[in-house]
């Protein structure tokens, strides 16, 4: 399920360029992926050179990249707020004229629960992003973090819904893959989603669904990185 296609020069650019948003004293959300983990690497450079930051990560990768990092780490229980959340994303909606524009999926490596929590809990939500992942309509697979032990009666009230589920399998492990939460992941096919907002809406509203990957209204900015430079995105 998780490519990773686009440019890695168009990603460094993207994610390098918002953790230069990250300022002293800022508790910053560490989002997930191969895009965030540049803007992960660049904020440890900052710490090295005496910014005050404490990250919380979203995922048992993006912990290991901000340890690595030398980024001081904490919870969201245990901070007064976020300032600033950086995350990847599989598709952004790209069209002005959409009253989705902005709206996202996530999920693609399996890390959308935790980066939900995290990333609606900043006062600025900043997506890094390829030029991949810029559509008109979302199209991908919408990621659902499941129950183990409701997978199949979940999958059978998303195809109620209208969506065509795939329990997704993990690589060099047989069976499923299995999130940082425990959880399993069915990646569900709605085809051309018209309306983001209310699919999300319904799948929030279906038993056994601890997350889906639809991101609606919650970012408030897109870093594009391209050949030669990085175009934002404000919502
Ligand atoms: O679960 C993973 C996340 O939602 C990622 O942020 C998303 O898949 C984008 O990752 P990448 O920057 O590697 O394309």
């Amino acid at each position: 399920m998780k490519t990773d296609g686009g440019s890695s020069a168009a990603k460094r650019r993207a994610g390098e360029r918002a953790a230069e948003a990250v300022e002293d004293g800022f508790v910053v959300g560490l989002g997930t992926g191969s895009t965030t983990a540049h803007a992960i690497r660049a904020i440890g450079r900052a710490v090295d050179d005496g910014l005050d930051v404490r990250g919380i990560p979203t995922s048992f990768q993006s912990r290991q990249l901000a340890l690595e990092a030398g980024i001081p780490l904490t919870e969201l229980d245990a901070v007064d707020g976020v300032d600033l959340a950086i995350d990847g994303a599989d598709q952004v909606v790209d069209d002005p004229e959409s009253a989705a524009y902005g709206a996202l999926i996530k999920g693609g490596g399996a890390a959308h629960a935790r980066e939900k929590l995290v990333d609606t809990a900043a006062d600025r939500f900043v997506v890094v992003a390829d030029p991949s992942k810029l559509t008109d309509r979302l199209h991908r697979s919408v990621p659902l973090e499941v129950r183990p032990d409701a997978h199949t009666v979940t999958a059978d009230r998303v195809q109620a819904l209208g969506g065509e589920p795939t329990l997704r399998d993990a690589e060099r492990k047989d069976g499923p893959v299995v999130t940082d939460n425990g959880n399993l992941v069915v990646d569900c096919a709605f085809g051309p989603i018209d309306d983001p907002d209310g699919l999300a809406t319904r799948l929030s509203r279906s038993p056994g669904v601890v997350e889906h990957g639809l991101f609606v209204g919650v970012a408030d900015a897109t870093y594009v990185g391209t050949d030669d430079g990085v175009e934002v995105r404000r919502y």
